[in-house]
């Protein structure tokens, strides 16, 4: 299986209590309810321990003195306990089963809003599916665990003592020979505890590994069905699911082994027990009534003392639980502004060798300064979006990797185009992504109209940047609901705006408007039609700086024009940096940055360009292979 599905594994030894305790700011609020289903439950394993000597009562007093009326008397007083017991039980589950959906939400919303905040390279790192599992699973796993494991541990405890306190009361001897297994049973749960945990943990997460592949599966459905490679995944799912089968029977073999044990030790006891009683009270050692009253007693500590091995496993299980719930929760989020988060992954954020001045094969800036100057002296202070040095390198790439952009600079002036040209893998898109901070930049400075971005609340920087991507995302709601995210408090006339600029009239024409659902990631529109909706949310906002990841690629010719049209009206007004790989949405730009293997070569209008970076020229006729075609036809030049 592909190990890339596969999230960060961390399973450690630890001790299933210190990891459960780390529920208590979720369970704190529920905590009298707990107590009182505990009580609850406590309450009624002892109203179950007073009905064998309510037995022996009536065992020695009407059945042997043939008293029919207090036989009927002891009857009901054997009925109305039990009924009292159960009862008892049924109380405790009412009481625990409202507070415990609460702590299963509560935390489920802290898992999601964690995710929501953290940083894209955390979102790199984690397999979907793992996040998945964490949320629904894992989650249901350790309310289970509170609703019955966590109150019965107690309960079963208390149930245990009181029992053996009455059958060393009534028959010290046999109470005695009863205790016997106990020490061997404590070995055994402690042995049971460690190699469960192991497997539990391995368990939960390759739930999560598979998790993962079927929605990788649903959600490619059409590359899976397009290229026929159903049997290749359902081969891979099939191995995944047999190892996770493997795994599970290996934990109902061991539960199935601590079980048999649990409930064999004692079955032994009560027989030898039974033999010894029934010897005394033939000697007249012992009355009847004691006899059934003991075995009663013995009997019923059965349950709580055989239920150990299951009560375990699941505790065993929530604890596993809890630790893959944290170690999500644990992921720092970035910090808000004023430093560079790191994204804490661990990556160098310091400086590093490169950021000096790129070299430059093709035409400076038209105005000076607008490019290559590292460090300008009146740094910070330029309007417009200014890079400066920047250099990024992706969290986890090899030692000694060469940084994906180096040595930066771009100064955008206000209200000016740029267009971001470069072979494939040049770091468009990566450069693009350092502007609305989806990742920092391991040295150098992006600034807002002379602020720091790093220094922007997260907020802000929403409001001033918005962006849309190459490849666009919607979600299962309205059409308009998806523009309308681009925007906090954008209203209809907003919308309406946006979808004329994106051309996206075509959602006037959907069967209900723009309040038609679009499927999940909007599937049931086109590649064209979804392209349009993002980039009308990006421009719903108004905002003040743009950044488009080749927005238009996925548009024919007639739409292509129609939305560069509307196109130049937003731009007119915004800073905008746009990645282009077809001629035509060069010339949308004022001025055009060449990017070749992480650095800013050449800086120019595109005739400028055209004449004089060969590399520029190459891209633009289709003669560099990776470049569009078609170049020049008509166009700007500006
Ligand atoms: N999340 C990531 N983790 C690690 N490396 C990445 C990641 N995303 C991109 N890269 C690498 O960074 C380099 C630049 O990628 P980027 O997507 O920025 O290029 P691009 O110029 O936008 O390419 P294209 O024109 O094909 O979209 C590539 O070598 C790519 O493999």
């Amino acid at each position: 299986m592909n190990t890339s599905t596969r999230a960060p594994e961390r399973a450690q030894p630890r001790s299933a209590v210190r990891s459960l305790l780390r529920l208590w700011p979720y369970v704190r609020p529920v905590r009298g309810r707990l107590a009182a289903a505990a009580l609850t439950a406590v309450l009624g394993s002892c109203t179950s321990l007073v009905i064998p000597l309510a037995l022996k009562w009536l065992v020695d007093g009407p059945v042997a003195g043939r008293d029919p009326r207090g036989v009927w008397l002891g009857g009901a007083v054997v009925f109305g306990l039990g009924v009292a017991e159960a009862t008892l039980f049924m109380l405790r589950r009412v009481i625990v089963a409202r507070p415990l959906a609460r702590v299963e939400a509560d935390m489920r919303a802290a898992l999601y809003g964690h995710l929501q905040r953290l940083p894209v390279v955390f979102h790199d790192r984690w397999p979907s599916g793992q996040l998945l599992s964490r949320g629904t699973n894992d989650l249901t796993l350790v309310r289970i665990f509170l609703a019955f494991p966590l109150t019965f541990l107690i309960v079963n405890g208390v149930t245990i003592t009181a029992g053996f306190a009455i059958l060393l009361a009534q028959r010290w001897t046999l109470g005695l020979l009863l205790l016997a297994p106990v020490a061997p049973l404590i070995v055994l749960c402690w042995f049971f505890e460690n190699s469960y945990s192991r497997l539990a943990r391995t368990a939960q997460d390759r739930a999560g590994d598979l998790t993962t592949v079927i929605e990788e599966s649903v959600l490619g459905i059409r590359v899976i069905k397009g290229f026929g490679r159903h049997r290749g995944r359902r081969r891979e799912f099939s191995a995944l699911s047999g190892e996770l089968r493997g795994i599970e029977l290996r934990k109902a073999r061991l539960l199935g082994m601590l079980w048999a044990l649990v409930m064999t030790l004692p079955e032994l006891v009560i027989g030898t027990a039974l033999v010894l009683g029934v010897l005394q009270v033939a000697d007249g050692g012992l009355s009847a009534g004691t006899l059934v009253a003991f075995l009663s007693t013995a009997l019923a500590l059965r349950w709580p003392v055989e239920s150990i091995g299951f009560l375990l496993a699941i505790t065993q299980d929530a604890a596993t639980a809890t630790d893959r719930f944290f170690e999500v929760l644990d992921e720092p989020l970035p910090t808000a502004a004023g430093t560079r988060a790191g994204a804490g992954t661990g990556t160098s954020t310091g400086p590093v060798e490169g950021t000096s001045a790129p070299a430059r094969t093709g035409v400076r800036a038209a105005a000076p300064g607008s490019c290559g100057s590292r460090a300008p002296a009146r740094k910070g202070t330029r309007a417009g979006l200014l890079l400066e040095g920047v250099e990024f390198r992706y969290p986890g790439s090899p030692a000694g990797a060469e940084p994906v952009l180096r040595g930066v600079d771009l100064h955008i002036r206000p209200g000016e185009t740029m267009a971001l040209v470069g072979p494939t893998g040049s770091g468009k898109t990566t450069l693009t992504a350092l502007v609305p901070r989806l990742y920092e930049p391991t040295a150098g400075r992006i600034s807002l109209d002379g602020q720091d971005i790093a220094a922007l609340p997260r907020e802000r920087l929403r409001e001033l940047v918005s962006v849309a991507f190459e490849e666009p995302t919607l979600f299962s709601a309205t059409a308009g609901e998806n523009v309308l995210m681009g925007a906090e408090g954008a209203e209809e006339a907003d919308l309406m705006r946006a979808l004329r600029i994106a051309q996206a009239d075509f959602v006037h024409e959907l069967p209900e408007g723009h309040r038609t659902q679009v499927g999940e990631q909007g599937l049931s529109l086109s590649g064209g039609q979804r392209q349009r909706l993002a980039l009308a949310r990006a421009v719903v906002g108004r905002p003040r700086f743009l950044v488009l990841d080749d927005p238009l690629s996925a548009l024919d010719v007639h739409t292509e024009a129609l939305v560069e049209a509307a196109l130049r009206e937003v731009l007119a007004t915004t800073t905008a940096l746009v990645v282009a790989h077809r001629p035509s949405t060069v010339l949308l730009a004022d001025r055009v940055a060449l990017l070749s293997r992480g650095r800013v070569t050449a800086v120019g209008t595109h005739h400028e360009l055209l004449r004089t970076s060969g590399e520029y020229a190459a891209l633009m006729t289709g003669r560099g292979g990776d470049g569009p075609a078609g170049a020049g036809r008509g166009g700007k030049a500006r």
